[in-house]
Parts: C-alpha cells; sequence; structure tokens
C-alpha cells in the first residue's frame, strides 16, 4: 500500500479537525504516542488570551540561585564531598552569587558536615545567604534546623510535591491532607527557628511539581504560608515554582507563572521563584519566558548539571542577558576557569558544543562563515580605531558570534579554524592574523584550493602553522628550491629610472651570467631571464611589511609582525605561457621580490 509522508489533514489554524484519528490508518506508527497526555489538558490554567508576558521584554538580571551543591549534588554518581563543595561555594561567592543553595543537611552526614563547615569557617562572605533545603518532615527539619546554627543568614528551603500523581502515588493524601501536612511542617520550621531570635532565618516553599498541580492548590498552599510565616516586603516569603520534570512548551509554563504573579497573596511580600529542568531541552526557555512572567528569581545550575535532563543552566541565562546588552550581575569573565572547576567537583563533562562555554562554539570551519567573521572581525578593528577606543569596548556586530569571545576570556585563536570545509576567507584571516601575510585577493583562491586538496586527503585539520608551512612549501620555497634559481645576483639603478640586473642563473643543471635591463629591478630581472631563454610577464605584484598587515582585532599573536618584521612579495606571472603566483619573504624587500618572481618561475616550470 502507498504511504504518505505527511497524511494528517490540520485546520488552516493547524488544529487537527475534530475527527481526525489518532493515528494515521496509512501510516500507524511502531510507537505507542496515545498513551501520553498533552500538558494543557492535564493542569486547567484559568489564564488564557489577556497574557502580558509576551510583549515584554528583559532589561535586568533576575536574582540568581546557584542549587548546584543541592539539587545538581543529589544527580551526582558521586556526590561532592566538603572539599569539592568548598571549591565550587567559593567559585560561585567570586563570580558574584549573593544566595546559594548549600545542601539537604538531613540528607546525609556530607551534607550536614558541609553547612557546619561554612558555619565555623568563615567561609560564607558578609553579603552572601546560604540556602538550606529539607522534606515538610519534622524530624528532616529538626536536623535541618541544628545544621545552621552559628550561620547568620539563612533561608531554609521547604518542599512537598503538591501535584495530583504525587499526592496519589507518592505521599498518598488528599490536596486537604497534604497541605495540613505542609501547615503542620511550616508551622514546626517557623518555631524552631524562633529558638534561634539573634540568627536571620527566611523561608522558602516550593510545591514541587507544580508544572503538573492545580493552580488554585498552589495558591492555596502559597497563601496560607505566606499569612503563617507573616511575610512582609522587608522580609518577604519565597515561593519557587519548579518546572519539576519539564512537560510542556515554554508558553504553557510562562501562562503558569504569570498567573501565580497575579493571584498570589501579599504579593509585594513574596518573591516569585522559578524552578526549571531540562527534560524537554527547553529549561532556558522556560526560564526565560517565567521571568517576562513575573518571576524575579530564578534556581539552576552552572551548566546545566542536575536531575535527569538537569536544572535550567545558569550560565546560559547570564549570557543570553549579557548577549543583550543586559548587565548579569555575575562575572564570566574567565569562563575557562568556571568550567574547570565545575567539571572538577562534578566529575562530568561539559559539552563541547555547550552554549558560551564549549571548546567548538567560537569557532567557526565552514568557509562562508570564516569569511563573514573575518570581514567583521576587521569592520571591528576599524570601528574600534575610529572611535579611539580599545577593541574590546566598542560595539560588537561580529556575524556569528553573538558575544565577543575576549568577553568571557576565550581567544581568538580558535574562531577560525581550518578543515576542507573552510574557504579562502578563513585561510587568509588565519594568515594575517598568526603570520603577518596579506594575502592579495586574487592570490587567495589559488591558496585555497591547494589547502583543499590537502585537507580532502587527510580528512584532518590544519593548524594555523601548518597553514603557514603549506603557503611556505608551495609559494616561496620554489625559488631556492626549484629547477631554476639565481646563484647570485645584484641591481643598480644606473640612471633614474634605468635599472640592471645581473646574476648567475643556475637552469637545468647549468650555470649561466645573464644581464637585463628595465625600468625598474623587476623589468630589468625579466630581461635577464629572457635572456636565458625564459618568458616572463608579471601580472600583479604586491609587497608589505609583516609589520603593516596587522591582526584585524587587534590581539593576534602573529609571528614575525612589529618592527624590524620581513617583508613579503606576492608575484603572478606569466611563464612562457602558464600562470602561476609566487612568494618571497625576507629583510630586505626587494630580496623578497626577487624571489617571489623567481617562486612563480619555478612553479610554472614544474606546471
Ligand atoms: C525534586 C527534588 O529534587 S526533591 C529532593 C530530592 N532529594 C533527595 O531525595 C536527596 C536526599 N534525600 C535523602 O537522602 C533521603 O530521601 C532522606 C534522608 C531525605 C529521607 O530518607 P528516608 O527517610 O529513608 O525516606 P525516603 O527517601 O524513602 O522518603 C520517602 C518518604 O518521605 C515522604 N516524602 C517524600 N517527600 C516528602 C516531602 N517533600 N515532604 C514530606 N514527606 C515527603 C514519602 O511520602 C515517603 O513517606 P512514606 O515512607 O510514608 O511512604
Ligand atoms: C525545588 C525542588 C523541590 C526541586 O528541586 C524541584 O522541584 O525540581
Ligand atoms: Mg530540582
Amino acid at each position: 500500500m502507498e504511504t504518505t509522508a505527511f497524511p494528517t489533514v490540520r485546520t488552516p489554524s493547524g488544529d487537527l479537525p475534530a475527527d481526525a484519528p489518532d493515528w494515521n490508518p496509512q501510516r500507524p506508527s511502531a510507537m505507542p504516542h496515545h498513551r501520553y497526555q498533552p500538558a494543557h489538558t492535564r493542569v486547567a490554567l484559568p489564564l488564557t488570551d489577556d497574557r502580558t508576558w509576551p510583549s515584554r521584554r528583559l532589561h535586568q538580571a533576575p536574582l540568581w540561585v546557584p542549587v548546584d551543591l543541592r539539587d545538581g549534588n543529589q544527580a551526582l554518581a558521586e556526590p561532592m564531598d566538603t572539599e569539592r563543595k568548598r571549591r565550587m561555594f567559593d567559585l560561585m561567592t567570586t563570580m558574584g552569587y549573593k544566595e546559594i543553595e548549600v545542601g539537604y543537611p538531613s540528607a546525609s552526614r556530607t551534607d550536614f558536615d558541609f553547612v557546619r563547615h561554612l558555619a565555623y569557617s568563615g567561609a560564607v562572605p558578609d553579603d552572601v545567604t546560604v540556602s538550606v533545603f529539607t522534606a515538610a518532615r519534622r524530624d528532616l527539619i529538626d536536623r535541618t534546623v541544628a545544621s545552621v546554627e552559628g550561620l547568620d543568614r539563612v533561608v531554609v528551603h521547604l518542599y512537598t510535591a503538591t501535584a495530583p500523581t504525587w499526592r496519589d502515588v507518592v505521599l498518598g493524601r488528599s490536596r486537604t491532607e497534604l497541605h495540613t501536612l505542609i501547615l503542620d511542617a511550616a508551622t514546626h520550621l517557623m518555631r524552631r527557628a524562633e529558638e534561634r531570635p539573634g540568627a536571620d532565618i527566611r523561608f522558602e516553599f516550593s510545591p514541587e511539581v507544580f508544572n503538573l498541580t492545580e493552580p488554585d492548590f498552589v495558591l492555596e498552599v502559597c497563601d496560607s504560608l505566606t499569612e503563617l510565616w507573616d511575610a512582609s516586603p522587608d522580609r518577604p516569603v519565597i515561593h519557587n515554582l519548579p518546572a519539576t520534570v519539564e512537560i510542556a512548551t515554554p508558553n504553557v509554563y510562562a501562562d503558569q507563572i504569570e498567573y501565580m504573579d497575579r493571584h498570589l497573596a501579599r504579593r509585594e511580600s513574596v518573591i516569585l521563584s522559578v524552578h526549571p529542568h531540562n527534560d524537554r531541552g527547553t529549561g532556558v526557555a522556560c526560564a526565560e519566558l517565567a521571568v517576562l512572567a513575573g518571576a524575579q528569581r530564578v534556581e539552576g545550575c552552572l551548566f546545566g548539571n542536575g536531575e535527569r535532563t538537569g536544572n535550567v543552566d545558569l550560565v546560559t541565562l547570564a549570557l543570553n542577558l549579557y548577549a543583550q546588552g543586559v548587565n548579569p550581575m555575575i562575572d564570566f569573565s574567565d569562563i575557562d576557569v568556571v568550567r574547570e572547576v565545575v567539571e572538577y567537583c562534578n566529575r562530568l563533562p561539559v559539552h563541547p558544543r555547550h552554549p558560551y562555554v564549549g571548546d567548538l562554539v567560537h569557532t567557526a570551519f565552514s568557509g562562508t562563515h570564516q569569511d563573514a567573521i573575518a570581514k567583521g572581525l576587521a569592520r571591528h578593528a576599524r570601528t574600534a580605531a575610529e572611535l579611539g577606543v580599545p577593541a574590546g569596548r566598542a560595539p560588537w556586530a561580529v556575524p556569528y558570534l553573538p558575544i565577543d569571545p575576549a568577553d568571557i576570556g576565550r581567544t581568538y585563536e580558535e574562531v577560525i579554524r581550518i578543515n576542507s570545509q573552510s574557504g579562502k576567507g578563513g585561510m587568509a584571516h588565519l594568515l594575517r592574523t598568526h603570520h603577518g601575510l596579506d594575502l592579495p585577493q586574487g592570490m587567495r583562491p589559488d591558496f585555497s584550493r591547494t589547502v583543499q586538496q590537502v585537507t580532502d586527503a587527510t580528512g584532518q585539520e590544519l593548524t594555523h602553522k601548518e597553514l603557514w608551512e603549506l603557503f611556505r612549501s608551495t609559494y616561496t620555497a620554489p625559488a631556492q628550491d626549484g629547477p631554476r634559481t639565481l646563484e647570485s645576483w645584484a641591481t643598480e639603478e644606473t640612471d633614474p629610472g634605468e635599472h640592471t640586473f645581473t646574476c648567475t642563473l643556475r637552469a637545468d643543471g647549468e650555470a649561466r651570467s645573464c644581464v637585463g635591463y628595465g625600468n625598474g629591478p623587476l623589468s630589468a630581472l625579466t630581461d635577464a631571464l629572457r635572456t636565458a631563454g625564459i618568458s616572463v610577464d608579471i601580472l600583479d605584484f604586491s609587497e608589505h611589511s609583516t609589520a603593516t598587515a596587522t591582526t584585524a582585532t587587534g590581539t593576534g599573536t602573529g609571528t614575525g609582525t612589529g618592527p624590524g618584521s620581513p617583508a613579503v612579495a606576492y608575484a603572478e606571472c606569466r611563464v612562457d605561457g602558464t600562470t602561476r603566483w609566487g612568494a618571497g619573504r625576507d629583510t630586505s624587500v626587494l630580496t623578497a621580490s626577487v624571489h617571489a618572481v623567481m617562486a612563480a618561475v619555478n612553479r610554472a616550470g614544474r606546471a
């Protein structure tokens, strides 16, 4: 039977017609998708068409709370010990995080001990608040409060799952019974905190699996806690609304958050927090839309560690803001150090394609991207010069690079890398930035073909050093190692505009003396070659000092650039009917020029 690839008929709005079969009889699926329900049928959300988040913009960073030491840690095969936790904690305070969830002290001796370590080691800066996490059970709350003895500023974060499936399957309680359990635990916590009058202990509540909980139940529970804990604008309660398991498109979460933002009681006394996970791969989008929808605080992990597919990635979120010109309030100026510490503590690698930090994310291999980036970097350098500001302060508008890699401590060396997908723009950029060569436009496609032959044959990447070596062996070496070499030579300007070129030419094993005349040294050279039966027309010629071929960004690490650097000459010559490029490199411009012509002569001879 014939099957069609896209058989389902949809209405103009994109919806399935009411009578559409739940599977296509012509193309039955091997996978039983009908077992799953869309999220919006599971959570009836009153907010419908007057939502405001879609037209809002992100103007400032939310409060960030890294939960790596608790949520991230509980997802590790080898949870962190005190040494690793401390390293990550110090990293976070250095980066500028002001509230850090440090553990689940009642979960394990290790977690408890780390909180004790923070309490007596003086590791918590004066402007940093630690948060500790506990389930809504009296025994666990007691142990949690015991752990924070000696800490002056603490958030105790209480959680209980509230979604129907969890109520039924895990907790075995009705809505009313669960509400009572939460209020009992919250009261117990409050009493315990009251026993420590000198300490600033605040409260956070998470209705775990908020995103699958009936909104009216969340409101009922959260509002009762706001009242119980007597929240006020100067002592706000944190209501943290997790997408514990991400199950819907980000707009659904945004609607849920906007609904809570509008309906939570004593709103000015509540910090509305979100805690997205990344099961559908849209944790970052959920967090961003949630902030548009009214969230003031975001919990997540560095580089997205965490249960299953991870917590939302706080680094991506912050740098997404940065790329929009918003101060993320966190320091990522040396992102590789951040990654090293996080990889060490988690014992998990960060993917090479991970946003902003991955090894490959500031790199272009492909030709047209390289061409655009090289042009963009050159334009950027000119703009900075025109504005009279350092390149690192000039406005950024380089194609394919959302942010300047240098801002986060990455180098330009990694931006353009050469393989068989690369083109002339990329290799010209590398030769310029690393070796001070400004290849003439006409020569670039010629060298690009040579590069392509090598990369196609090997399937490998070429480093900038290998690129230079290929350039050298292709264009400059033939002047010395070809069949026609100048054993000695001299030029003289006999009268203004009249030059003589005298040389000993070794051609095909025989040495002979030649003399030529012309209006410049090179025309005299070609005349001398003519006397030896070699016809040479110079079609294109240019030269420059490697000091003047400055790097596009002003940050190049090229060898041979700077005062006293060699000159490079490029000559395209028609030699006995065959056209070839040659190049020469020498501290003398004249010598470089003569070598460029002789290299072209020999390359044509080989052809
Ligand atoms: C989404 C999240 O990230 S939630 C945080 C999850 N993190 C962790 O679980 C890591 C640390 N946890 C632990 O080390 C352990 O679970 C402990 C020490 C906290 C508790 O261990 P145990 O006492 O052995 O119990 P266990 O973990 O099996 O907990 C299940 C019991 O707690 C109840 N429970 C689970 N969550 C909660 C909660 N938030 N509030 C109240 N009770 C809860 C369950 O209903 C179950 O009760 P039951 O025994 O009456 O059926
Ligand atoms: C905030 C807590 C309960 C959590 O980690 C989650 O729901 O994912
Ligand atoms: Mg979580």
